[in-house]
């Protein structure tokens, strides 16, 4: 049946998993997208052929999942206006927002939905994503596995046991490729004021980025360790170390991290407005 999994928000993340899904071999008709952006929309009918419309109320009815995809502050106001528009029975609710909660996605949609709460990240786009999930009481073992199918198409999941931990995981790899990303633009900008072009910079930066990703992921080892095996006594990096230890680089990400947490809740209580 078209568009069994519906998705409302059709913008970075919702595109990144219908571009996952479909790559992932789930056909397109099985898919559908609420998007009230018209140029978002019709480029995601024109490169996923899938059926799109401008309101989520007229694709909801038919849905067996439906995927939340917009920003948290709309989220209330999209919900309620879904609320009329369920069949008789209850789709499963897969919500990717920040911050806001199981019981009030439930609520504002009418009450008594299967819901997984999700948070993905941005390398998604590149199916190298990572996703925290966390169902609902309503939501049955076939549910959860459903949902687990679609962040899948996107890289790999963890089930956390405490919905709460879902603000620490949108603090740690939520919004984790941000602090990655904002590293290496200052590694970059260090590498031309060292003298290198912009190019060299850049390419020295990334692929050094991407190999210690894939050094830490494939030895087993832990980055400490990896750390303690590049840091020669006396040496190069040790010199560096001492100045980043020195500018207090753990406690600033204790400190970001947090800030990140805190403001999830945040959102959260704003989304309730
Ligand atoms: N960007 C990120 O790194 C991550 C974002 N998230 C969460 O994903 C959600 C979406 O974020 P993005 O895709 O980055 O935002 P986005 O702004 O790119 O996409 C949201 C989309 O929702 C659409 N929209 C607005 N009102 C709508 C309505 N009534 N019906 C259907 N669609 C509507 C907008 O036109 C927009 O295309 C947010 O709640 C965010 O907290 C979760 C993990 C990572
Ligand atoms: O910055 C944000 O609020 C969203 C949630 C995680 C990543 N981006």
């Amino acid at each position: 049946m078209a568009g069994e999994i519906v998705f409302i928000g059709g913008g970075n993340m919702g595109r990144a998993l219908l571009g996952g899904l479909i790559a992932d071999g789930t056909p397109a008709e099985r898919l559908a997208a609420a998007e009230p952006d018209g140029d978002r929309r019709e480029a995601l009918a024109r490169e996923f052929g899938m059926l799109t419309a401008a309101r989520g109320e007229d694709l909801v009815g038919a849905a067996s999942v439906v995927l939340l995809a917009v920003k948290p502050q709309v989220l209330k106001s999209v919900a309620r206006g879904l609320a009329a528009h369920f069949a008789s029975t209850r789709p499963l609710i897969v919500s990717i927002v920040a911050g806001v909660t199981e019981a009030d996605i439930d609520a504002w949609l009418g009450g008594n939905f299967p819901v997984v709460r999700c948070m993905p990240n941005t390398p998604a786009l590149v199916r190298q994503g990572i996703s925290a999930l966390h169902a609902n009481a309503r939501a049955s073992a076939a549910q959860r596995q459903q949902a687990e199918h679609i962040l899948r198409a996107v890289g790999s999941v963890v089930w956390v046991p405490d919905e709460a931990q879902l603000d620490a995981v949108t603090a740690l790899s939520g919004s984790g490729p941000a602090y990655f990303f904002a590293v290496m633009e200052a590694m970059e900008q260090a590498g031309v004021a060292l003298g290198l072009s912009a190019d060299v910079a850049r390419r020295l930066t990334l692929q050094t980025a991407l190999g210690s990703a894939v050094l830490a992921t494939q030895s087993g080892d832990a980055p400490a360790t990896l750390r303690a095996q590049v840091t020669s006594p006396g040496g190069t990096t040790q010199a560096a170390l001492e100045v980043l230890q020195a500018g207090g680089l753990a406690r600033l990400f204790n400190e970001a991290i947090g800030a990140a947490n805190r403001r999830a809740g945040e959102l959260a209580r704003q989304a309730q407005d």
